[in-house]
C-alpha cells in the first residue's frame, strides 16, 4: 500500500491574517502523515505593488508579470511569506524547509506562450516539471517542504506560477509514489451554491457539475482557476481532492469530510 501524503494549499486571505495563519499552522503541524504546504500570497504582492506605484493586471486568474512585478513577487512569495511560514512551523516543532521551484531544481517551468497576451515572467508547469526524486528524499528525511509560487527555467529566469496550479501539478507528480490527498484551504466553507451563504456548501463537484455551475453564473473570480486545478488533479490520478475552509483542516482530517469533494 502507498504511503499517505497531504498536499495542502493556502492563499492570500489567510496569509494576510496573523492570527488565522497561526491557527492554521497549528492544525497543519498536528498532521502526523507526510505533508507538503504550498502557499500563494497574491493579495500581499498586490498591496506592495500598489505602495510602490506599480500597476497590476490579472488575466484569466494570472498576474501579468513584468520585470518589476517579478522582483516584487520573488521578494514577497519566496522571501517574506515563505520564511515567515517556515519560522512559525519551526516554532511549532514542525521541521519545515522553504523552497522556490529553483531550489534543488524542484519545479522547472516554461514561459507561458499566448497568441495575444504577453504574460511576461509567468511560468507554466506540468507533472514532468516536478523533481519527484528529490522531493521524495526530503519527505523521507522527515522534512516538511513549504513551497512559494516561484519557479524557474534553468536558463537564468525565475517565473511567477499560480499557487493553485503548483499544488495540483505536485499532487499529480507524486501520485505514482504516494496516496495523495490534495486540500485547497481558503476563506469559504467550500464551493457555495450562493457565495454569500456559508450554509450552501455543495458537497461534491464533478467536471459536468462544474460546467453547469459556471453556466448558471454561480462561480466567479478565484474559485474558477481553483476548481480547474482541482479537477485537473482528480483526472490525473490524485486520490482525493477537497476544497475546505482554512479553519476546518483538523476537523477534515479527523472526521473525513469538510467542504466540497472534487469527483470524476
Ligand atoms: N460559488 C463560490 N463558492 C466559493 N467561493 C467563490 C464562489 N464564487 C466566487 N468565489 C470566490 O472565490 C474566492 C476564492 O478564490 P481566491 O480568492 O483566489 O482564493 P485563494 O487566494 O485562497 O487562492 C472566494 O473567496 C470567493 O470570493
Ligand atoms: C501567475 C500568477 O498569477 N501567480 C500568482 C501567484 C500567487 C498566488 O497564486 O497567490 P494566491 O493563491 O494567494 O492567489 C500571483 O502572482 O497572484
Amino acid at each position: 500500500m502507498k504511503e499517505k501524503l497531504y498536499i495542502i494549499k493556502i492563499g492570500g486571505a489567510l496569509i494576510d491574517d496573523e492570527e488565522l495563519l497561526n491557527q492554521f499552522l497549528e492544525q497543519f503541524s498536528g498532521i502526523n502523515e507526510k505533508k507538503i504546504l504550498v502557499h500563494g500570497g497574491g493579495k500581499l504582492a498586490t498591496m506592495l505593488a500598489d505602495k510602490l506605484g506599480i500597476e497590476q493586471k490579472m488575466v484569466n486568474g494570472r498576474r501579468i508579470t513584468d520585470k518589476d512585478t517579478l522582483d516584487i513577487v520573488t521578494m514577497v512569495y519566496a522571501g517574506g511569506i515563505n520564511k515567515n511560514i517556515v519560522e512559525k512551523l519551526q516554532q511549532k516543532k514542525c521541521n519545515a524547509i522553504g523552497f522556490s521551484g529553483a531550489d534543488g531544481n524542484l519545479i522547472k517551468a516554461k514561459k507561458r506562450e499566448h497568441a495575444e497576451i504577453d504574460f511576461g515572467f509567468v511560468g507554466d508547469i506540468n507533472k514532468k516539471s516536478v523533481n519527484r526524486k528529490l522531493l521524495s528524499k526530503l519527505l523521507k528525511l522527515g522534512l516538511v517542504p513549504v513551497f512559494s509560487a516561484i519557479t524557474h527555467d534553468k536558463k537564468g529566469n525565475l517565473f511567477n506560477t499560480n499557487a493553485d496550479t503548483i499544488a495540483s501539478v505536485m499532487a499529480q507528480a507524486l501520485s505514482s509514489k504516494y496516496e495523495v490527498e490534495l486540500l485547497y484551504c481558503f476563506d469559504k466553507e467550500g464551493v457555495l451554491e450562493d457565495v454569500n451563504n456559508p450554509e450552501s456548501v455543495i458537497k461534491s463537484v464533478s467536471e459536468k457539475e462544474f460546467s453547469v455551475l459556471k453556466e448558471q453564473g454561480k462561480l466567479h473570480k478565484g474559485i474558477l482557476p481553483k476548481l480547474e486545478n482541482a479537477l485537473g488533479a482528480i483526472k490525473n490520478n490524485v486520490n482525493k481532492v477537497f476544497l475546505i475552509k482554512e479553519t476546518q483542516l483538523k476537523n477534515h482530517i479527523e472526521n473525513h469530510h469538510a467542504g466540497t469533494e472534487i469527483c470524476l
